[in-house]
């Protein structure tokens, strides 16, 4: 996977740019349900954000969400110019939001001249459907959102392929749901087949031929990097794992003077870059990988099976954390369930907790509580942060893995970074398994 990093001329691939499909399904991917909806972000669009949080969430957490889809909808190019929130026991089952609020929204809408509503969760593809019909604007949930910026960020031949995948997947179930709204305008009923229906049928069985190429030519790129893997065995691999935006990259570029883009968007990196680093002579493998992110769609885990595999190989992970954001350890937990959802949780973990030049316990405790170790009783009080020591302490004692506080950007503690790799690269490959492949 790691090798293969040549780009493709056409980097920012959408659903709108398939070739060699039949005219038809290329036409639906393109304009989606003729709003558009399966298109890419591109241009400079304005976006309103709709989250319906469990009654018992905290104010705070559902604003720190909110935060998060705003920054994934300004990564995808979107503005966001307003955020509704609904509060539901759970989401209704024909428009996600109940009908006042659904007013409301339309009304902001027309009025606003908004181009999209984003939704903070997945809809079903009659729920897009509804919503699309009373909203009469570009409806994205939040697969169809990541999935986009993945489109514009895949640069490797398996990235590309793998996110052309994931669209097919995202597209496939909400055929029906498309074709099924046209036969009622034509008066068709749910047993009547109408002419709409067997297009339906060529439309996916389309669809499902592009999946089962896609899934070949995954299979054939992921045996050239099995056989490029083989050509570098005996060295141990470390892959740096954690949520998007943590400075993952920032720290390959650091050990390994690699120049991986780095920046602060949600998922700069899609594709995994693999560099041999040799620290203190101790040589070993060091790949850098796609950020995880809360609710990532499993679906979309699966089509990046192959970008996953890095990690899932390796014999050591480095989980990096932005210590400096209000929900880190969320994230910390979020990586872990990931890990454990491509079954990579019981390998050796380093954790790296980073940006602590940007920690500053004074200015966030106005924030919310609810850190592990500290006073969880009330989500809503104020609770001052703790300090880096007590952080440390808390840490160190929880885990049985080893933890590091640096700030890759002021290069704090970035020796003893290195450090804690060789020992423990050189514990896991002791010295004399080198001697045949060191060199
Ligand atoms: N303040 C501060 N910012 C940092 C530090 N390390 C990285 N950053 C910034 O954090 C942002 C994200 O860094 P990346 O290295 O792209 O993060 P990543 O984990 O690779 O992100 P994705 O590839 O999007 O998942 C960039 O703007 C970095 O400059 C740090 O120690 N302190
Ligand atoms: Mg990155």
């Amino acid at each position: 996977m790691a090798k293969e990093s040549k780009p493709r001329q056409n980097s920012a691939r959408h659903p709108g740019q398939t070739d060699g499909l039949k005219p038809r399904v290329a036409r639906i991917l393109a304009k989606g349900n003729k709003e558009a909806t399966y298109e890419t972000t591109s241009e400079a669009e304005t976006a309103v954000l709709v989250a319906v949080p469990e009654k018992r969430q905290a104010d705070a957490r559902t604003q720190e969400y909110l935060d998060e889809l705003a920054f994934l909808a300004e990564t995808a190019g979107a503005t966001v110019t307003q955020r509704f929130v609904q509060r539901l026991d759970k989401p209704d089952i024909r428009t996600f939001v109940g009908e006042g609020k659904l007013e409301e929204i339309k009304a902001y809408v027309q009025h606003s001249g908004a181009s999209m509503v984003i939704f903070d969760d997945d809809l079903s593809p009659s729920q897009l459907r509804n919503l699309e019909a009373e909203l009469r604007v570009k409806i994205v949930d939040r697969s169809l959102l990541i999935i986009d910026i993945f489109a514009q960020r895949a640069k490797s031949a398996t990235a590309q392929t793998q996110v052309e995948l994931a669209q097919y997947q995202y597209l496939l179930p909400r055929l029906t749901g498309l074709w099924t709204h046209l036969d009622k305008q034509r008066g068709g009923g749910v047993a009547q087949r109408g002419p709409g229906e067997t297009e339906i049928e060529t439309d996916r069985r389309v669809v499902r031929d592009r999946i089962s190429f896609l899934k070949e030519r995954l299979k054939d790129l992921d045996k050239q990097s099995h056989t490029q893997r083989k050509s570098r065995t005996g060295m141990a691999r470390v892959a740096l794992v954690g949520y998007t935006n943590v400075g993952k990259s920032t720290i390959m570029n650091l050990l390994s003077r690699a120049d991986v883009f780095a920046e602060n968007k949600l998922f700069a990196t899609v594709d995994s870059t693999v560099r041999k680093v040799v620290l203190d002579t101790v040589p070993f493998l060091l790949s850098d990988t796609v950020g995880f992110i809360r609710k990532l769609p499993t679906r979309l885990i699966e089509s990046f099976k192959s970008t996953l595999d890095e990690i899932r190989e390796a014999d050591l992970l480095v989980h990096v954390v932005d210590i400096s954001h209000p929900s880190f350890e969320e994230h910390i937990a979020v990586v872990n369930d990931t890990l454990k959802d491509i079954q990579a949780a019981d390998k050796p973990m380093l954790l790296v907790f980073n940006k602590i030049d940007q920690y500053n316990p004074e200015a966030e405790t106005e924030h919310h509580g609810g850190f592990e170790g500290m006073n969880q009783d009330d989500e809503d009080a104020p609770t001052p942060r703790p300090s880096l020591e007590q952080l440390k302490a808390t840490y160190m004692a929880k885990l049985h893995d080893p933890v590091i506080f640096i700030s890759a950007k002021n290069r704090e503690n970035i020796d003893e970074l290195r450090a804690l790799l060789v020992r423990h690269v050189s514990a896991l490959y002791p010295a004399d398994r080198y001697s045949s492949t060191n060199g």
